[in-house]
């Protein structure tokens, strides 16, 4: 097994930075519907884009890298416990090396460990098997599409779609809401693996394990392959779209499994993964541990590298485009509408979770007024020198800090927020009040994000660990899109509004 630490360590960078060929075709045609020059089209193309530059760089597709879970198949022979070492020694190197954010964090105190381990990460599973190789796979699905994963307990009552029973109409009715509730937060469009039955724990476990199935294959239960195939076709009618943006695709891929439950429990569970679906797994040798074949890596190549730049770059004539450069006044703040496309140019600073709870309590380390606050946990890695670089960069879930986002924007002066997945009313009330912008970047666009990032400028309050800090960043063109204003506009209630409308027509039984 001399092989072995070496194949868990690429098995980790590739699963990071390379999408599985069969997510890209999925992705490549939900691209070929998106009409030209809507925001859809133009999220797209920055994803795509994005992938090509994770590719090319070998860098994180999204700076979270997820909580790393292994599923790992081994012959009766197989010692566990040395496998275990090593995979552990692989993450905490991918960690060094940039492929990983650090994003293990004691959940009392908030420390990051630093290096991916931890009580509870990375997830590691075995289970014997009579073959005489060991089948090793993982996923990295990040946190922002965790949180919109959703449990269902037949019977029960569902918005828009009235009662949902314990039966095979039921559980239709549980995925068709599952898709609208997570809107855009979860990044989509994704992906979802669904568990019929088990209990709390085990039926969360078999909609992961969905995850694992290649997004082309066929149910092999007649039933559930009809329960995919409806979803399929009707969720994308809901009008979601690419980040919640609006447009023809919301759901790339739905994998239902079945267990049995108990007579009083139905359990419907649905694992969300967004676009970045990153999962790959390999066959290896169990005598010297070198890797004998890759999954989910065969078929026709996608190529993703045809002028996607200049996609991401087309703007449809009805769009306007606007430049922001902090300091930002009021009246510049107001002249912004839902829609527009906004080009940022130099100083951001980043603030998530931690820095939103901190600036409630206490003063800034840096004055925020007329500046921009941007929702993100980067990758970052610090040279010989002590300077840091930017790995990778996208926007995190903004919602969370729905509670405070208001409030410190007003009394911190700060003019513009960028996140993903948009906020909710108590944030649109005080942008209209204090004369302030939120913009949606696309999240999981990492790499994109990370090279409109010129210079990384300072950090303050480096206790919450790398990606809770107060990074302060120089950019140049990063661009993001008006989601809400300050006129009392938001496309996130525009969407969420229309898309419950038409989860409504899916009201009537389907299956009998
Ligand atoms: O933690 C992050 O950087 C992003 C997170 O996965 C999210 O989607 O909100
Ligand atoms: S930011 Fe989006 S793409 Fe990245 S892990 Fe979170 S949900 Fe996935």
């Amino acid at each position: 097994m001399e092989n072995f630490y070496e194949s868990m360590y690429q098995l980790i960078v590739e699963t990071s930075t390379n999408l599985p060929k069969d997510v890209r075709r999925a992705i490549a045609a939900a691209k070929l519907k998106e009409n030209a020059g809507t925001r859809s089209a133009m999220s797209l193309a920055t994803i795509t884009n994005n992938i090509k530059m994770a590719d090319d760089n070998v860098s994180p597709i999204c700076q979270d890298t997820g909580l790393p879970t292994f599923k790992i198949k081994v012959p009766v022979s197989a010692n566990q416990i040395e496998m275990k070492k090593q995979i552990k020694r692989a993450i905490e190197q991918a960690t060094k090396d940039g492929k990983l954010r650090p994003n293990s964090v004691d959940s009392i105190s908030g420390d990051n460990s630093g290096d991916n381990l931890g009580d509870g990460t990375p997830v590691i599973k075995f289970e014997q098997w009579e073959n005489d190789y060991i089948d090793a796979r993982l996923i990295l699905k990040g946190g922002g599409c965790e949180n919109k994963n959703i449990q269902y307990s037949l019977p029960c009552e569902l918005e828009g779609l009235g009662k949902a029973g314990r039966d095979l109409d039921g559980i239709r009715k549980c995925i068709m809401h599952s898709v609208y509730q997570a809107q855009g937060q979860g990044c989509s469009a994704g992906f979802i693996g669904v568990g019929i039955g088990g209990d709390r724990t085990s039926g969360y476990e078999l909609a992961k394990e969905q995850l694992f199935r290649r997004v082309d294959d066929v149910n092999e239960r007649e039933e559930l392959r009809q329960l995919e195939e409806y979803v399929m076709e009707n969720a994308n009618e809901l009008g979601i779209g690419t980040m919640g943006f609006g447009g023809e695709t919301t759901l790339l891929g739905c994998k239902v499994g079945v267990i049995n439950r108990i007579p009083a429990s139905f359990f419907v569970s649905v694992a969300y993964n967004c676009w970045a679906y990153r999962r790959l797994g390999v066959y290896i040798d169990p005598e010297t541990g070198a890797i004998n074949e890759w999954l989910y890596q065969d078929g026709e190549e996608v190529d993703f590298s045809q002028d996607e730049v200049a996609a991401t770059h087309e703007q449809s004539e009805q769009t306007r485009e606007v430049i922001l450069e902090a300091p930002i006044t009021e009246e510049k703040i107001r002249e912004l509408k839902v829609g527009d496309v906004v080009r940022i140019n130099g100083m951001m600073y980043t603030g998530r979770d931690a820095i939103h709870k901190y600036l409630s309590e206490n003063d800034s380390p840096v004055d925020l007024n007329g500046q921009v606050i941007y929702h993100c946990g980067p990758v970052m890695l610090k040279d010989e020198d002590g300077n840091y670089h930017v790995k990778a960069a996208g926007p995190t879930t903004s919602i969370r800090e729905e509670p405070y986002q208001g409030d410190i924007m007003k009394r911190f002066g700060i003019r513009a927020v960028i996140g993903k997945g948009g906020m909710g009313p108590k944030t649109l009330k005080a942008l209209g009040e204090h004369g302030g912008v939120y913009l949606n970047a696309i999240g999981g666009a990492a790499q994109y994000y990370a090279d409109c990032i010129k210079s990384v400028e300072g950090v303050d309050l480096m206790q919450f660990g790398i990606p809770e800090a107060m990074w302060h960043l120089k950019v140049e063109g990063f661009t993001a899109v008006v989601t809400m204003d300050s006129h009392g506009n938001s496309l996130h209630a525009d969407v969420d509004k229309s898309s419950l409308e038409k989860l409504a027509q899916f009201k009537e039984p389907v299956f009998k």
